[in-house]
């Protein structure tokens, strides 16, 4: 289903009526939003806004906070991640996830890749694991780096290397979709401009969605672009739309510094 043409111009998730609420506190209100495939689509806004709660709403990462209550449907190819039924170990195999801060495992550099795919059973040998550790690192763009010190520890690395390492981490279960909470906002001028390159050949293969405080960032790596002001969803649409002519006033407020 998920080659076919038809399916390619489906959306893989749909966001309809989402409301947040933190405690007694609402965070999100009423936010519909549709996430095309093998695209990368920017969430920006200023600060508080809930880019980030809506990020984390996509892979049930709010399930860990425990004030937080999601309501309204959001479907992931068609199916309600909310249902009592889902797995949500499963989904977060579906819906990888990679932070702001780089947050390698105290392993070696091998082990940190091979994690994923031993506890969710995707290989059933040594070579298999090999080859998907090599196959995740080369497509984050490390493996000539580390080669040769695959056993060495992942902490080991420069920052840059460990958010690639974090993003080879994610891809190397085979997500669909890879959120990014603000990846390079810890990372200097080259390390980010080396991850922005990265985002863009990942989506060939996943579609990922970006929180960033950075328009400049928004504009380069991404092809949609959704605007969040005080919990509402303002504007969504081409990224070279919204950043030449906005329709909401608030849009063009804030991508002219006038908010933020
Ligand atoms: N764990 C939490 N407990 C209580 N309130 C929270 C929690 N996380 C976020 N909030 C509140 O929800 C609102 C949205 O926060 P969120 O982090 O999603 O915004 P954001 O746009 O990502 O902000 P930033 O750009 O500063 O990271 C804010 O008012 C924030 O204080």
């Amino acid at each position: 289903m998920q080659n076919t043409p038809a399916a390619n111009k489906t959306p893989i998730f749909t966001a309809k009526n989402v409301d947040v609420y933190y405690g007694a506190k609402q965070a999100l209100d009423k936010i519909n939003l549709d996430i095309p495939r093998n695209k990368v689509t920017s969430l920006i806004g200023p600060s508080g806004c809930g880019k980030s709660t809506f990020l984390r709403c996509l892979n049930r990462m709010n399930d860990l906070v425990d004030i937080c209550r999601v309501e309204g449907d959001i479907q992931l190819e068609g199916q309600d991640i909310y249902a009592p039924e889902v797995d949500v170990v499963a989904l977060r195999q579906h819906v990888g996830m990679v932070f702001q801060k780089p947050n390698p495992f105290p392993k070696s550099i091998y082990d940190n890749i091979a994690y994923g795919p031993r506890i969710h059973g995707l290989t059933s040998s040594k070579s298999e694991l090999d080859d998907i550790v090599e196959w995740s690192l080369q497509r984050a763009g490390l493996w000539k780096e580390v080669s040769d010190r695959l056993q060495e520890p992942g902490t080991g690395l420069s920052g840059g290397q460990q958010q690639r390492l974090c993003i080879a981490r994610a891809i190397a279960v085979r997500p669909e979709v890879i959120l990014m909470d603000e990846p390079c906002s810890a990372l200097d001028p080259i390390a980010t401009a080396t991850i922005e390159e990265l985002i863009d050949e990942l989506r060939e293969k996943f579609t990922i969605v970006i929180v960033t405080h950075s328009m400049q960032q928004a504009a380069r790596v991404s092809q949609r672009t959704a605007f969040f002001h005080l919990g509402n969803l303002v504007e969504t649409g081409p990224t070279k739309t919204l950043f030449t002519s906005p329709e909401d006033e608030r849009t063009q407020n804030y991508i002219t510094g006038r908010i933020g």
